[in-house]
């Protein structure tokens, strides 16, 4: 069964470039958008791994129907999160593991199962995320994960010797920004962040 391993930010400290989305509002709006990703990692087959020192995710996964396994984060950023739940992920006995940003909300299960069907036996591959210069998954089977996410990191994963797969949109539209998020809401997102969206809206 593949791991899918994520690294989750407090929610009240996340996503600080989503300035048009008040504080609170964005830190439901994180909640939601993370679990919009476990779900459809976890209807693709996907064992969830979470890296995490936000207190209220056990409750979130308790809500959603979620299984995970939740690691408390071992400090320095998203990169040695990652390195943190693949290393845990491996040693239960993982052989594909697949590293996401919490914040593709309009990830659905077909979209993980067409990137997990383009994986050859053994190796590292990215999906880049829309703009290109950032990567939404790194996925490693056989070897180690090594993540080197933030920033331009399509361009260092690539540098590194993971090869880029093509992918279903759904499975490359990460949420930054303003422009991000409305995009993300066109094309259809899951249910908690179209929930989100519905009482934003309702709240005029
Ligand atoms: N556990 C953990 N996750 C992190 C950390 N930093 C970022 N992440 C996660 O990494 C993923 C990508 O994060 P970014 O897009 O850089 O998000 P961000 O830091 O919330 O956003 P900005 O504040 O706008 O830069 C998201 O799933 C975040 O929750 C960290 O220090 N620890
Ligand atoms: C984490 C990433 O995205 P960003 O830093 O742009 O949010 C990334 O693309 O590696």
């Amino acid at each position: 069964m593949p791991v899918a391993v994520l690294a989750i930010k407090p929610w009240a400290r996340a996503k600080s470039r989503l300035e048009a989305v008040a504080p609170p509002e964005r830190a439901a709006l994180v909640r939601a958008m993370a679990l919009d990703t476990c779900a459809a990692l976890a209807a693709a087959g996907c064992r969830l791994v979470l890296v995490s020192d936000e207190p209220g995710l056990p409750a979130a996964l308790a809500e959603a129907g979620l299984a995970a396994t939740v690691l408390p984060d071992p400090g320095g950023g998203l990169n040695p999160a990652l390195r943190a739940g693949a290393a845990a992920a491996v040693r239960d006995g993982a052989q594909t593991v697949l590293a996401a940003v919490s914040d593709l909300p309009a990830l659905d299960a077909d979209a993980v199962t067409a990137v997990l069907d383009r994986l050859g036996p053994v190796g590292r591959w990215f999906v880049p995320d829309r703009s290109g210069v950032g990567t939404s998954m790194l996925l490693a089977r056989g070897t180690a994960l090594e993540p080197a996410f933030e920033g331009a990191s399509a361009a260092r994963h690539a540098a590194s010797g993971a090869l880029a797969l093509e992918a279903p949109e759904r499975a490359r539209l990460d949420v930054d920004d303003e422009t991000d998020l409305a995009r993300a809401l066109r094309h259809g997102v899951g249910g908690w962040t179209a929930a989100w969206a519905a009482a934003r809206v309702g709240a005029g």
